[in-house]
This record gives structure tokens, C-alpha cells and sequence, in this order.
């Protein structure tokens, strides 16, 4: 693959004498997406968060748009819009104040025009005055999804973006993500909702027990197996 945005070679992570995930490898090209598969515990979360430069791996190197966070920081960061899979939204503060807190925090150029358009995508617009923290599960989402638009990142690191979304907005999340592709940004996201990869994802990476089982382009996958589901657990060795 010719200069993929995102490298990531051989990274472990290793707490005390715990192996959370281990040799995990994979490219992802510009303007493309990567799902993350597996069960509770596979380790989804920790590779993402070794990628978006919150955790250090143990070993093995990544590269975002070329850069290491080791030796460029700032500008890694910048590459990057991360939704994590959970937040603890503080007390009283609206969805536009929570959203325009962040993008002053970030230094976003035109914050109040960038807010408006979030809010507008992830169809919170009307709710812009409701407490955040009165929110369903499926809109606190669409908040956090927002916040990782705001500063328009060559990359999306996404933790389980689908959680607690009804079957209308897990629609109109496929049609954003497909949007966002085709203005090319780039998304890596975790799920182990199987249809959702199936959906909007290019290449599939499997992981079990912070293994790497399974991987290759989404496509070549069903072709080979039929569907993702038997893929993966053909993976785990089920069939
Ligand atoms: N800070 C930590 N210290 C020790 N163990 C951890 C830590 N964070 C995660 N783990 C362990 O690492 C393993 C992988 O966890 P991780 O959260 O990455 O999995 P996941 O695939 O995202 O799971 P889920 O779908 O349940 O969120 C789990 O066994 C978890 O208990």
C-alpha cells in the first residue's frame, strides 16, 4: 500500500503482567474505513486508544499522516477526531455550550458557524438548548460524534459510535459516515455489530482476546465466506 494515513506495526500494550493486546497490524489508506471487530474484551478500545496517542503502546510503532506521536505531539493531535466510548457529561451545560467549550478548548477557527453545522449533521440542531446530561443514550452519541467533527480531521478514531443508537439514526449514521468518506476523511471505528461493518467499512480487522484473528478488504471477506459473521467465526474457530 502506497503511503496509507494511518500505519500501524506491531503494537502491544502490556499493564503490569497483563497482555492486553498483542502484534496488532494493519494500514489504512486516506479516505477509506476500518472496523475494528470483536467481542467485549477483545481490545478494541485499547487499540484505538493507542492510535488516537491517549495510551502508549508497549511496543511496535504507529504513524498517522506520516507523523509519531513520540516526536510530534501537536500535530498528531491535530490529525485526529476521537469519540470515546463513553464520557461523563458535566452537569448544566446545553448541547451548544458543551459543543462550542470544546471547540474553544481546541482553538476551532470560526467556532460558531462549526458548532451550528455539527449540530445540524448529527440532527441535534432543535436540541441545541437541552442539558446534555438529560439526554437518551443515542443523542449523548450524537454529541460526542459531533465533537469529533468539529475541527474536520483526516482521521475518525471511533469507539463503538452505533452503542444506544435506535434503527433510524444507526441509517443515518452509515449515510454520515459515507459522507464523510467521500470528502475524504479517513475512519477507523470499533463495533461488534457485524452489520455496521458489513455496511460502511472497506477493510475489517477481527480481534479476540487482543489478538488479531482475521483481517482483509471487506469485500474479499464476503466473498470468500459468505458473510462477516461467518468470517468471524471462522476466525475464532467455530466453523
Ligand atoms: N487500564 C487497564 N488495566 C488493566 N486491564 C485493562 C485496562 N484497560 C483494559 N483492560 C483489559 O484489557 C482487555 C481489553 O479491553 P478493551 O476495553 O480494549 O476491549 P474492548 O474490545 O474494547 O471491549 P468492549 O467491547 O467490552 O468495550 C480487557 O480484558 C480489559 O479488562
Amino acid at each position: 500500500m502506497d503511503n496509507p494515513l494511518v500505519q500501524v506495526q506491531g503494537i502491544s500494550k502490556r499493564i503490569k503482567k497483563q497482555t492486553l493486546v498483542e502484534e496488532i497490524s494493519f494500514q489504512i489508506p486516506g479516505g477509506s474505513i476500518l472496523a475494528l471487530c470483536g467481542g467485549n474484551g477483545a481490545g478494541k478500545s485499547t487499540v484505538l486508544r493507542m492510535v488516537a496517542g491517549i495510551l502508549q503502546p508497549t511496543s511496535g510503532e504507529i504513524s498517522v499522516s506520516g507523523l509519531h506521536w513520540k516526536t510530534s505531539r501537536k500535530l498528531y493531535s491535530q490529525q485526529i477526531g476521537y469519540m470515546p466510548d463513553d464520557y461523563q457529561f458535566s452537569h448544566g451545560l446545553s448541547a451548544e455550550e458543551m459543543l462550542t467549550f470544546w471547540a474553544a478548548l481546541r482553538k476551532i477557527p470560526g467556532r460558531k458557524t462549526r458548532v451550528e453545522e455539527v449540530l445540524t449533521l448529527v440532527g441535534l440542531a432543535d436540541k441545541r438548548n437541552s442539558l446534555v446530561n438529560t439526554f437518551s443514550k443515542g443523542m449523548r452519541q450524537r454529541v460526542l460524534f459531533a465533537q469529533a467533527l468539529l475541527g474536520k480531521p483526516p482521521l475518525l478514531i471511533m469507539d463503538e459510535p452505533t452503542n444506544g443508537l435506535d434503527p433510524f439514526w444507526m441509517n443515518e449514521f452509515v449515510k454520515l459516515l459515507q459522507g464523510i468518506k467521500e470528502e475524504g476523511h479517513t475512519v477507523i471505528f470499533s463495533t461488534h455489530q457485524l452489520e455496521i461493518a458489513d455496511r460502511v467499512a472497506d477493510q475489517i480487522v477481527f480481534l479476540n482476546q487482543g489478538k488479531h484473528v482475521g483481517s482483509g478488504p471487506t469485500e474479499e471477506i464476503r466473498a470468500e465466506f459468505g458473510s462477516l459473521y461467518a468470517a468471524f467465526n471462522h476466525s475464532l474457530g467455530l466453523g
